[in-house]
């Protein structure tokens, strides 16, 4: 049997530890390569009737390998990156034959699990995290919280979505009693392995926080309507009555200054009809950082409405498609 060198979902070798030496345009690289890749594979396996299941990898590949014919797989076994396939990747939503979307299927599966997946995606992701880079984003959150009058004192909890790492200043800051770390794939111990829309609901208020961070998570998400059951099903971890039920969002930003279906003021009514206000805002290079807070009035189902659909804010040619839609009626969350 041939030995394999491990390779990057960009389809170059890559290094035993990739954060360590891995450059940030590269570590751009990898991010974008993958959320392409999962892209085309939703819009594929949607025209093909194969289903998907959030945040189950190991389902999926189960699932789509049942579709995918023998001789497909092999040929890209080796995971390089192929020069025909490439531009067939990008057109893949005006295919309509079978054989066609199987072979990039395959193509694409090749590409993102023979050679890391998520796992290459999350160490790429921790390179933006590194002090000489930016830092990760829980410092502003921590300094946002010290303007806001909290101190050590306080003993806060909080629930990290998405976490890459227990240094980050959201768990060295010690203004939070304990943090809770999560991520669908733990990338090191003392972070939970876990999806947050499926993580049990809390009994009582012990098991609330009053803090949830979800830094790059939204944008992560696949789909406009899971990004909206994600924003709603936020405030069922958080502490009930209290004047610390902070949300702290952040996303490219991209996402609402350069999207067709979204805006900074489109996402803060919409969280706005889920009961949330902004607390502090801030707006970098290349990301924005939001700290809302949840209370006040409850959700009004007319103002719901206008969230339920998608909806073209702005047009041009080279926006993106972000967008959030949240579910027609309040989900039953279980
Ligand atoms: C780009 S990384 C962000 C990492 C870090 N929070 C940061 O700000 O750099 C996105 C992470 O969110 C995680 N994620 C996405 N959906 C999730 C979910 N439903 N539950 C838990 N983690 C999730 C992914 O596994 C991935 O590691």
């Amino acid at each position: 049997m041939l030995s394999r060198k491990r390779r990057s979902i960009t389809g170059n070798r890559a290094s035993k530890d990739v954060s360590a030496n891995i450059k940030p345009t590269r570590a751009r690289k990898i991010i974008r390569r993958f959320h392409l890749l999962i892209n085309k594979r939703r819009i594929i396996c949607d025209k093909l009737g194969i289903p998907l299941v959030d945040n189950d990898e190991n389902q999926n590949a189960k699932n789509i390998s049942q579709f995918l014919d023998d001789s497909t797989r092999p040929r890209y076994d080796l995971g390089f990156t192929s020069t025909d396939m490439e531009p067939q990747l990008l057109q893949v939503q005006s295919y309509q034959e079978p054989e066609k979307l199987v072979e990039c299927l395959g193509y694409i599966m090749s590409q993102v699990d023979k050679r890391g997946g998520l796992k290459d995606y999350q160490l790429a992701s921790r390179v933006g995290q590194t002090a000489n880079r930016g830092g990760d984003s829980s410092k502003l959150l921590v300094s946002w919280l010290k303007e806001l009058g909290h101190t050590v004192h306080n003993k806060m909890r909080a629930l990290e979505i998405g976490s890459l790492s227990t240094k980050n200043r959201i768990s060295t800051c010690g203004m939070f009693q304990t943090v809770t770390r999560i991520d669908l794939e733990s990338s090191q111990p003392g972070i939970v392995k876990q999806d947050f829309m499926q993580r049990q609901l809390p009994r009582s208020e012990e098991d609330r926080f009053d803090l949830i961070s979800c830094s790059l998570v939204l944008n992560f998400v696949p789909t406009p309507l899971q990004r909206g059951k994600m924003c709603e099903r936020f405030a069922s971890f958080l502490l009930s009555h209290s004047s610390t039920a902070y949300l702290f969002v952040v996303l490219p930003l991209p996402c609402i200054n350069n999207s067709r279906y979204m805006d900074k003021e489109h996402y803060l009514d919409l969280m706005g009809c889920l009961n949330y206000f902004l607390v502090k805002y801030h707006e970098a290079k290349k990301l924005c950082y939001m700290l809302l807070r949840h209370g006040g009035q409850s959700t009004e189902h007319a103002k719901r409405d206008r969230f339920t659909k998608k909806d073209k804010l702005h047009d041009g040619p080279n926006m993106n498609n972000f967008c959030i839609i949240l579910p027609a009626f309040e989900s039953k969350l279980a």
